[in-house]
């Protein structure tokens, strides 16, 4: 059995790319809240893309879900989630890094 230990996001949907975002959970659960537009899904996608690879469906292969580098004015936006997931039987930690990258162009 896995459990969740922390996921850090950086560049990705309203998270700017300059400084990580990280986000620690807690037993037995941890409930997410804020605004609307303040990036909720945008953490439960993170999830899903670091466990399974999988983007949104309409994230154009991942593309829309990087931070628009317009938004920060920058010609390039580097993306990444890192999640931290400790594996209790084995105790083994597992550091699932996940690198994204768009530019002002595609
Ligand atoms: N590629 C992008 N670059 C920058 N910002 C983006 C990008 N894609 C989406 N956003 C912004 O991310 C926010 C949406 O994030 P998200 O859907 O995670 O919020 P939420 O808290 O789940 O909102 P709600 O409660 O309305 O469902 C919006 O403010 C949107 O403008």
């Amino acid at each position: 059995m896995t459990t969740l230990e922390k996921i850090g996001i950086q560049g990705v949907r309203s998270y700017c790319d300059e400084r990580t975002e990280t986000l620690e959970f807690y037993s037995p659960v941890t409930i997410i809240y804020g605004k609307n537009g303040s990036g909720k899904s945008t953490i439960i996608e993170c999830l899903k893309v670091s466990c399974i690879g999988e983007f949104p469906t309409n994230a154009e292969k991942g593309k829309s879900f990087i931070h628009d580098p317009l938004v920060s004015n920058k010609m390039n936006v580097k993306g990444k989630i890192d999640l931290i997931k400790i594996w209790l039987l084995k105790l083994k930690v597992i550091k699932n890094k996940s690198k994204l990258k768009k530019n002002k162009y595609n």
